[in-house]
């Protein structure tokens, strides 16, 4: 396929995702449109958004079955309206099997079936218990129950196929094992569970594979959307100025300027030692004036923070450890919910402005607290997408406006690298590098709004995946992380959208710690003894992992918050002096953290 045909095909999917977005804006609760969206977004290559549409959709089927469901009379109507047949508003005979709903044979042969499914006429209108009924009331209701079924079977179809692109594995065959318990001799299921078993043996490297211990946790396209109009251009006059207005009330010394940066790569290349390395336009910070060492730099408290500790006594609005009760203590709790603590009055009132609001005894307190250990960092990116969400709600602004996310960095690759390619004989294929589980990404999300009393079906503008997708993006390439010294595990991370502005080197001349809360200050000697300060015009340079590492243990804890491996002046001698990088892929954590 030529490219210009590429073109033309993405911009026509793309109008076709904008009308159906649209659509879903003026009737939320129609599950037809939904898993219109997710065919419309697995076309365009982003298998993770089809999974957000099918289950919502999925969602949407439970709605029109369950008459105690709070969205069912929405669902049930937005529903019939999609299956009445004939133009015209609510002229036509109503349940009709919507067109998309209808079996096209798309797996093997149609004897292969769909399980109970009426034995009797045709699978694509034959309702054999709602016709053979002879009450009306009934006889609609077999209809509909059929139609919720096939759509049910859809959308399980579709997370199962798009968790697989995705590479969560384990996620795609549960709902194998969902769609095979509607749909019991269906030969799809069996056919699908064999290749996702088969991709786990490959990706393990195994002969058999334990299906409780199937990989879950996969990649998707990291991007700024083609329909995200909330990216600022961050390198515009009007964006430094908005940063430099930010900067001047918390770090008067510091302003921010476009630098130039080398393009990290994840594998080591010859081209490297002869200095010719392509650069990208960033951000980063620059000293207005000389600062001495020893210097506090930067006075600044986010609130987008969070913890994963259920019982440590922290400020919900700042994380810091809160001091034993005593007479003298300013440690106060929210009058209107039990256990949540704040250090003191400042931060109940900063919470009560920025995010409590929308999570005030809302019973969110145990989500994703005290995970097992492997799931620690994933819970604290959810909990710092929870409280981004909570931030939205109470101040009423998109999630990607909000001051702490809009300006930082999101490292998105240009949608034309990480595209599909729509032609079977294009290659290579793309290169996607955001973490993405359906638990993380997709349900944990929708749960937390649930818990929020937010209606997850009429608030797609400000909650869709898209959204969701971009700020863990952000949160990646941007948050620090505190460590447990005695564990190593992260308990605290925190996105400073200021601080997050300045640039790692392996020999800083910053450092910052998280004390009670996160200081910054000039560091007083250089790596190696030479006396600290900045003078004015120098850059900040910070520091993303512990510099008192070796150069390949530095670079591989830097590998996931910069992109990959670091080329700062220091890490190129000491590299060179043990004679070479040698293998440094690792699976590494974008959060940055004290170690
Ligand atoms: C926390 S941000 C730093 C601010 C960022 N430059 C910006 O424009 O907002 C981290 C990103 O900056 C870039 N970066 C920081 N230090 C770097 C370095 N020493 N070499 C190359 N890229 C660096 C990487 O792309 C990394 O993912």
């Amino acid at each position: 396929m030529s490219n210009t045909t590429e073109e033309d095909q993405t911009h026509l999917l793309l109008k076709k995702r904008a009308t159906l977005t649209a659509a879903l804006q003026s009737e939320p609760y129609d599950l037809i449109t939904y898993i219109q969206r997710a065919q419309v977004h697995a076309d365009l290559g982003y298998p993770d958004l089809a999974v957000g549409d099918y289950y919502r959709a999925l969602l949407l089927t439970d709605e029109v079955a369950n008459e105690g469901f709070e969205y069912h009379e929405q669902a049930v109507e937005a529903l019939r309206e999609q299956c009445r047949s004939g133009e015209g508003n609510g002229e036509g005979e109503a349940w009709q099997v919507p067109e998309m709903l209808k079996w096209k044979g798309d797996y093997k042969d149609r004897s292969e079936g769909l399980g109970e499914m009426p034995k009797s006429g045709d699978i694509n209108g034959g309702f054999t218990n709602g016709e053979e009924s002879s009450e009306a009331g009934s006889k609609e209701e077999g209809r509909r129950e059929l139609i919720v079924r096939l759509a049910s079977i859809k959308c399980y179809r579709g997370l199962a196929l798009n968790l697989l692109l995705c590479g969560c594995l384990k996620s795609a065959y549960d709902f194998c094992l969902r769609g095979l318990a509607i749909a019991k001799d269906d030969g799809y299921w069996k056919h699908r569970k064999d290749y996702i078993l088969l991709m786990a043996k490959r990706r393990l490297k195994v002969d058999e594979v334990d299906i409780s211990s199937l990989p879950d946790q996969g990649v998707v396209r990291r991007e700024a959307y083609p329909w995200n109009t909330h990216e600022p251009d961050r390198f515009s006059q009007e964006s430094l100025d908005t940063l430099s207005k930010e900067l001047s009330v918390c770090a008067p010394k510091l302003e921010v300027r476009v630098t130039e940066l080398p393009i990290l790569l994840e594998a080591y290349k010859e081209s490297d030692n002869f200095g010719i390395t392509p650069t990208i336009k960033q951000l980063g910070l620059f000293a207005k004036e000389d600062i001495e060492p020893g210097e506090e730099i930067l006075h600044e408290i986010s609130l987008l923070a969070a913890n994963n500790l259920l019982k440590e006594s922290l400020c919900d609005a700042c994380s810091s450890s809160l001091p034993g009760l005593s007479m003298d203590s300013e440690v106060v709790a929210c009058p209107d919910c039990d256990d949540i603590m704040f250090c003191n009055q400042e931060c109940l009132s900063l919470a009560q402005e920025s995010y409590h609001p929308a999570v005030c005894d809302k019973d969110l307190d145990t989500i994703a607290k005290d995970p097992d250990p492997a799931e620690k960092p994933f819970a604290l990116y959810l909990l710092l997408l929870g409280r981004a969400l909570a931030m939205s709600e109470t101040q009423s602004i998109h999630p990607l406006d909000l001051k702490e996310v809009k300006y930082i960095w999101g490292d998105f690759l240009p949608s034309s690298v990480n595209a599909v390619p729509l032609s079977p004989s294009s290659e290579p294929p793309p290169i996607w590098t955001l973490p993405f589980s359906f638990a993380g990404n997709v349900s944990g999300p929708l749960h937390l709004l649930e818990k929020m009393e937010i209606d997850v079906f009429a608030s797609i503008d400000s909650y869709d995946l898209w959204i969701f997708n971009t700020l863990y993006a952000k949160f990646r390439g941007t948050a620090s992380a505190r460590v447990n010294k005695k564990t190593g595990h992260p308990e605290v991370a925190a996105v400073h959208p200021l601080w997050c502005l300045a640039n790692h080197d392996c020999d800083p001349n910053v450092s910052w710690e998280w004390g009670a809360r996160m200081k910054f200050w000039c560091r007083t000697a250089r790596i190696g003894g030479k006396k600290g300060g900045v003078r004015k015009g120098e850059e900040i340079l910070n520091h993303y992992t512990d510099v008192e590492l070796k150069v390949k243990e530095r670079r591989e804890w830097a590998l996931g918050s910069l992109g990959g491996f670091c080329m700062c002046d220091r890490c190129k001698r000491e590299a060179g002096d043990f004679g070479g990088w040698g293998s440094m892929m690792g699976d590494i954590d974008g959060i940055c953290g004290t170690v």
